[in-house]
């Protein structure tokens, strides 16, 4: 298999998620069978977008995929407006053919139990194929917040502070958002035969820098994607503006075309 971590800087957002899109887009079509990990939050709105769009233009098809989701917050039964449950399917799966699809159940009567199930239906299915990533203006991959074990199976995560108002957009009042999630751990993750991870605006430039640049580190829990086999971290100029080694990275130009700077 080929091994590469692959750093795409594309001028801006929307370029951005064309780009991951079509990452997704050529995966099923030369493994329709792929397992797909798939992640929520405002940044992946686009993407989901886009990947309709290619399924009803015939471009894509998910008929052969099966879909595991990152993470669901505790306590959040599949219907609530802001489960992520029911972000996949006004997102995604009420719009395309795949069926297949798996996220924690926030409801269960006991969530470690939940989590651990979770967990063996990952490897069960054969664990991931390509899992798609967003990342936290904290660094957080999944809800693996700071300080996450590196090798962490899919558990029980008490979100941070800055998380939880990260997110308070989507509910009422901030009280209302949950206190736990269960997450994906960073050792199911990395499990992935292959991860894209997308990440936009001023809002992560911290978070973009150190997962590339900084150390290896459960302060910044997507640094640990250093040791993949084979990412690729697809960005905007506004994230990548902390980056230092920029001569390393691959530009995407406003053409279309990539170079190696
Ligand atoms: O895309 P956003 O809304 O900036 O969130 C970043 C990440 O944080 C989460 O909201 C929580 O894990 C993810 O769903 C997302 O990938």
């Amino acid at each position: 298999m080929e091994t590469a971590v692959k750093i795409l800087i594309h001028p801006d957002a929307e370029r951005a998620a064309d780009c991951v899109a079509e990452l997704i887009a050529a995966r099923l079509r030369t493994e329709p069978a792929t397992n797909l990990g798939l992640a929520t939050g405002g940044t992946m709105e686009a993407v989901y977008a886009r990947l309709i769009a290619a399924y009803r233009g015939g471009q894509v098809s998910f008929a052969g995929a099966t879909s595991f989701n990152l993470d669901e917050y505790v306590g959040l039964p599949p219907d609530h407006p802001c489960s992520y449950w029911r972000y996949m399917r006004e997102h995604l799966f009420d719009h395309v053919d795949l069926t297949d699809t798996h996220l924690p159940h926030g409801d269960a009567a006991d969530a470690e139990v939940e989590a651990a199930r979770y967990e063996a239906a990952i490897v069960a299915a054969g664990d991931i194929g390509l899992q798609l990533l967003g990342l936290g203006a904290n660094g957080h991959i999944g809800f693996n917040e700071p300080t996450s074990s590196l090798s962490s199976l899919t558990r029980i995560k008490t979100l941070t502070r800055s998380t939880r108002e990260a997110n308070a957009r989507y509910f009422e009042r901030f009280e209302d958002v949950p206190r736990h999630a269960i997450t994906m751990g960073i050792g199911t993750i990395m499990r992935a035969d292959e991860v894209v991870l997308l990440a936009y605006g001023a809002g992560k430039v911290d978070a973009v820098a150190a997962m590339i640049e900084g150390p290896v580190s459960a302060a910044c829990p997507a640094s640990v994607l250093q040791m993949h086999r084979k990412v690729t971290v697809v960005i905007d100029e506004a994230a990548a503006k902390g980056l230092k080694l920029r001569a390393y990275y691959d530009e995407v130009h406003p053409d279309g075309g990539e170079a190696l700077l």
